[in-house]
């Protein structure tokens, strides 16, 4: 208590010298990505007063890192004074729909996947403290700064796939939105947010650094910010959770949002947000009516585009990270459409059905079908059919699948947000493409110009020009290069530099409390490495040696570094240790979901009829048909348009088949 009442004069005092972002800087929009939702900021809290409880534990008792990380997890807050800080349980009664904050999904562990809870882990956290700080080298030293590690280790460049579409880097960024949202801290006192830097790029005194703050180190030699005087990029750290079981112990961190694959990216994650985007009938989304066209609902108040008062406006949808780059928006509003029409196609079918039952009749649909695309189109590329096939991942072609497990927990796993699936961000390219209907490139727009700024989607034919440059514009490797847009110049707009996003990922395993590299090694079946030589199992010498030269240790090697140096595995787009943790969580996202599309058997499950329309979904048609006006498409959209997958015509239904939704006739309905 003592603490956070001397924090809050701190805070008062940093607010009234100032000391908080600057408004539409790079900082300032990153603030505005990882925003805590109120529930959020209600419970972050009581978790900074479980977490200073436990700091001063181990500090009173002056126990090791050891006793700190597992002796204290097993000491429960419900027996102590704060025992008020402890959520309780959600109350379940057996739906045919999923709740909207993906409580109950499974019905003995409510809380499993629900939004605003904490990650799970698969290893345990790794603080230098055992509870808080951030992790040390081995030898006791600091670990290398992030930028450093990111401008050497990783560097700017563009290398394509041949066969593969920007969509497949689109996708992943979408499907991320519906399953992780880490929210940063703020200033409690009146949720500012938080400066780590000084305004002209230097080092704040320490007695200026807000302790939310793990500002990364930018070196005089650093090859692009040393130009702008920059020694300091700002990061403020993940806000602390309230740990499962309500335990004490080392500090974790929150997903705001549902873990669960169940388009909350496109209805949100909790009742206000979801109530905010519905049209009170036709169990419809709210759209925006822009000349013909049915656009996103725009917004005075949209997250990082500023208090417009005046249109051209930015966007709403279920996740509030929408307005991040044009092409996000562009599958924002696909799907904003697909429900529309599925719900009007529901509603012609079953003229009886009132707005609610619309409502959630079409968002079963949707949700089916935007699975039915990551485990039928995507995760066969990015995890590979031999992965698939091993574990069970492969939809069936016919019939009911019972994979269900009841002890499975689905919700994400730390290493998985804070590192695996941002294997990503090497696919981002430098520009944002538009092709006219003729093939040629009609818009080749610069990604750090167009963040927070879709405005052109507003002019006619801007969807479909989007539309085509993800299904033809090529997607980056995946290898230890990136655009030149994200670690310079990220959130940038028209200013010269921006922010390094594989310098924040880096820095945020550790905020995390990641292990090193090669503690996932093991835990994935590599033998560990004695020394930087026995990496070459899975990089080259060339990386291995260069890496030796960064860290003082082969334990010191961050995830998010040693993971995407590693080849890519034959068959997949990752290497051997994202491909581990990042097909465990679709493994976890499948198995541990009890409202998966192909479960069988159970109330809520679809009939076998539904399933085998839900089966022809793909994702060419979701296009196809919600574009204002594309006319071709090849049938593969994440795969370039040549040889067995030729574009045709859209109207090609035998070519891209169309689902019917007549064995929704007469679906009993219960709710
Ligand atoms: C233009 C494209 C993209 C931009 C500008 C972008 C930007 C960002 C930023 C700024 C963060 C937060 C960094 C931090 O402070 O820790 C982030 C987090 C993340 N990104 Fe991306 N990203 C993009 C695409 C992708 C793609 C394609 C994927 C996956 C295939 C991806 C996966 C993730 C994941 C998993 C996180 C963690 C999210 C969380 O837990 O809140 N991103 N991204
Ligand atoms: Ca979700």
């Amino acid at each position: 208590m003592e603490q956070i009442e001397q924090r809050n004069v701190f805070e008062r005092e940093l607010v009234f010298n100032n000391i908080v972002a600057e408004v539409g800087s790079p900082v300032f929009l990153h603030a505005r990505l990882f925003e805590p939702n109120d529930e959020v900021k209600a419970q972050a809290k009581n978790a900074a007063l479980t977490l200073g409880a436990t700091l001063n534990l181990v500090k009173k008792f002056n126990l090791s890192k050891e006793e700190a990380e597992f002796g204290l997890s097993k000491v429960s807050v419900a027996n102590t004074i704060i025992a008020d800080t402890c959520p309780v349980e959600p109350v379940c009664t057996e739906t045919k729909y999923r709740s909207r904050d993906g409580s109950c999904n499974n019905l003995k562990n409510k809380k499993w996947g629900q939004a605003a809870t904490s990650y799970q882990r698969i290893l345990p956290p790794d603080y230098s403290d055992g509870a808080n700080a951030p992790r040390r080298s081995v030898t006791g030293a600091p670990l290398p700064s992030a930028r450093t590690l990111s401008r050497n280790m990783l560097v700017a460049n563009e290398e394509v796939y041949k066969e593969f579409t920007l969509l497949i880097m689109q996708w992943g960024q979408f499907v991320t939105h519906d399953i992780t949202h880490t929210p940063i801290g703020q200033v409690t006192i009146n949720g500012q947010d938080v400066s780590c830097c000084e305004r002209n790029g230097k080092r704040h005194a320490p007695e200026n650094l807000h302790p939310e703050c793990l500002p990364i180190n930018i070196l005089p030699d650093d090859p692009f910010l040393a130009q702008f005087g920059r020694e300091c990029m700002g990061f403020v750290r993940s806000m602390p959770a309230i740990r499962r079981e309500c335990k004490f112990g080392p500090r974790e961190q929150i997903n705001q949002i549902t873990s669960y694959i169940d388009a909350s990216n496109v209805y949100g994650s909790t009742k206000s947000v979801a109530d905010s985007l519905r049209e009170a009938e036709g169990g419809r989304l709210k759209v925006n009516r822009h000349e013909g066209r049915d656009l996103l609902p725009s917004s005075r108040t949209a997250l990082g585009c500023g208090p417009r008062q005046r249109p051209p406006l930015c966007f709403l949808a279920g996740d509030v990270r929408v307005n991040e780059q044009p092409d996000l928006v562009v599958i924002h509003t696909i799907w904003m459409r697909q429900h529309n029409n599925v719900a009007g196609e529901l509603a012609r079918l079953n003229p009886g059905w009132n707005n609610e039952v619309l409502y959630q009749e079409a968002r079963r649909i949707v949700i089916a079908q935007m699975q039915h695309i990551t485990y039928n189109e995507y995760l066969p590329i990015v995890l590979g059919q031999q992965f698939m096939v091993s574990f069970g991942l492969v939809p069936l072609s016919e019939g009911h699948a019972n994979t269900y497990l009841t002890q499975v927990d689905a919700s994400v796993n730390n290493a998985f947000a804070a590192a695996a699936f941002r294997y990503g961000h090497t696919l981002v390219t430098t520009h944002v493409q538009g092709f006219s209907k003729f093939g040629t490139l009609e818009r080749n727009l610069k990604l750090s110009q167009t963040q927070f700024a879709p405005f052109f989607l507003y002019e006619k034919n801007s969807l479909d020009s989007l539309i085509r440059g993800l299904t033809i514009q090529p997607s980056q490797k995946f290898d230890s290069k990136f655009s030149d847009e994200v670690i310079n110049r990220l959130f940038a707009g028209n200013g010269s530099f921006g922010l390094d996003l594989v310098a924040l990922n880096i820095q945020r395993g550790r905020d995390h409390g990641l292990p090193s590299y090669n503690q996932w090694r093991k835990i994935c079946h590599l033998p560990l490495a004695k020394s930087f030589n026995d990496l070459t199992d899975v990089m080259n010498l060339e990386d291995a040696q260069h890496l030796s030269t960064m860290y003082q240790h082969v334990d010191d090697i961050d995830l998010f570094v040693g993971g995407l140096l590693e080849h890519p595995k034959v068959g997949s787009l990752v290497g051997h240790t994202f491909l581990c943790i990042v097909g465990d969580q679709f493994a976890r996202l499948k198995l541990g979901d009890r409202f998966y599309y192909e479960n069988g058997g159970l109330r809520s499950s679809f009939s076998e009829a539904q399933l085998e329309q839900i089966r022809k979904t793909s994702l060419s048609r979701i296009l196809c048909d919600n574009s204002d006006n594309v006319e071709n498409m090849q049938p593969l959209a994440f795969v370039q348009g040549h040889l067995a997958n030729r574009r045709v015509s859209c109207n090609d239904v035998s070519v891209i088949p169309k689902i019917s939704l007549d064995p929704w006739r007469n679906e009993p309905v219960w709710v």
